[in-house]
């Protein structure tokens, strides 16, 4: 591994080994390595994670190759809960809309709203899957992939907390009982456009919300960018056999932006071949009001950001409402925003809130 740069800019994105976090004689580099991608970079490339993403990779084209009623069975207007399918352009970041087609899914869950309860409640609820018959062994492959790395982000926010000073289980107060917990994947392709496409939003700029994600990428495609600390963009190629890990809002809020939440985007694809990728989101309990949870660091974590000082402004916006609102609703606000068309049919006083223009006929989120 190579040694943190000195400077706290960054041009390219540290790549760490999970084995050295397990090896008692390589933890303290490891955390080391891990202290300095949180503190000045929020993105990092994690090599040999205990998860074995092969069997999900075979079913992803499997899945987008269903046919269009198929897929449209199991469309995210149907839930409540935002998961399920949603079809090639339907999803908007930053008032534009993202060329992408993907399958949301989480935790399996019953539905846990009931009458009285906040509406964020009603996040949790059921996957919506292809019939068996349809792509067979594709929810059991998906659902042992999201626990796989369920675990392993478990795993790694504890090696986040001791590398920020603040002993293993600094952040397990954020969350609940894991059976209490919800977690977010999703499959996403990104089909090929024309040479000379106008467009080349993939997905615009934005934070993830969460603790942590866990991104794979899926092909072999460029495509991922993000925005360094002077605001330049810079690519996160695939590197084979590794997770993209990055610090969503949340992390970022309660560490006073100790660790960074780094803006980020996708742009198309061009070639011949589609992308594909799969990011999991690591949420926290949903009823975290962030402002009574402030973290507090030692003296040299402090110091280190300190160093790297104040970060320049980015391209994204979304998930400012931590300071005042839960987690839960935290997450409600944002899937509304980025599909205002479950929104509009499921939390009709949030999407008149957020859209009072009603459904914008080519985006306006973000
Ligand atoms: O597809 C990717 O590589 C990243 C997608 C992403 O950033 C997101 O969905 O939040
Ligand atoms: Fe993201």
């Amino acid at each position: 591994m190579a040694a943190p740069n000195p400077n706290p800019n960054f041009s390219t994105i540290p790549l760490l080994d999970y084995a050295l976090a397990t090896d008692p004689a390589h933890r303290p580099a490891f955390l080391h390595h891990l202290r300095h991608a949180l503190i000045n970079v929020g993105f990092l490339y994690l090599a040999h994670a205990p998860v074995d993403p092969a069997p999900l990779l075979a079913h992803i084209p499997r899945f987008f190759a269903l046919p269009p009623e198929e897929k449209a069975r199991i469309a995210m207007r149907r839930s409540p809960h935002f998961l399920g399918y949603t079809a090639f352009g339907a999803e908007r970041t930053r008032g534009a809309v993202d060329r992408r087609e993907q399958l949301d899914f989480a935790t399996p869950h019953a539905s846990r709203w009931r009458a009285g309860d906040p509406e964020y409640y009603n996040l949790w609820g059921p996957s919506q899957w292809p019939g068996e018959g349809a792509l067979p062994g594709f929810r059991e492959v998906a659902e042992r992939y999201l626990a796989e790395v369920q675990a392993l982000g478990y795993a790694f926010a504890r090696l986040v907390s001791e590398a920020l000073g603040l002993g293993p289980e600094g952040l397990d107060k954020f969350y609940d009982e894991p059976e209490l917990m919800q977690h977010r994947a999703k499959i996403v392709k990104y089909p090929v456009v024309e040479e000379n496409a106008s467009d080349d939003q993939g997905v615009g700029a934005h934070y993830d919300a969460g603790f942590l994600t866990f991104l794979l990428q899926a092909s072999e495609h460029q495509g991922l960018q993000v925005q360094n600390l002077t605001g330049d963009w810079i690519d996160v190629p695939p590197i084979p056999d590794t997770f993209v890990i990055n610090i969503g809002k949340a992390l970022e809020f309660v560490t006073q932006g100790v660790a960074r939440a780094t803006s980020h985007r996708v742009k198309y694809p061009r070639g011949t071949t589609p992308r594909y990728s799969v990011p999991f989101f690591q949420n926290i309990g949903l009823h975290s009001v962030l402002p009574d949870m402030q973290l507090q660091f030692p003296e040299e974590i402090l110091e280190l950001a300190e160093v790297r000082g104040q970060v320049s402004k980015t391209d994204s916006v979304n998930f400012t409402e931590f300071d005042r609102e839960p987690s839960g609703q935290v997450n409600l606000i944002g899937r509304v925003k980025s599909h205002p068309d479950v929104g509009q049919i499921h939390y009709p006083a949030l999407f008149a809130k957020y859209f009072p223009d009603g459904l914008p006929a080519e985006a306006e989120a973000y």
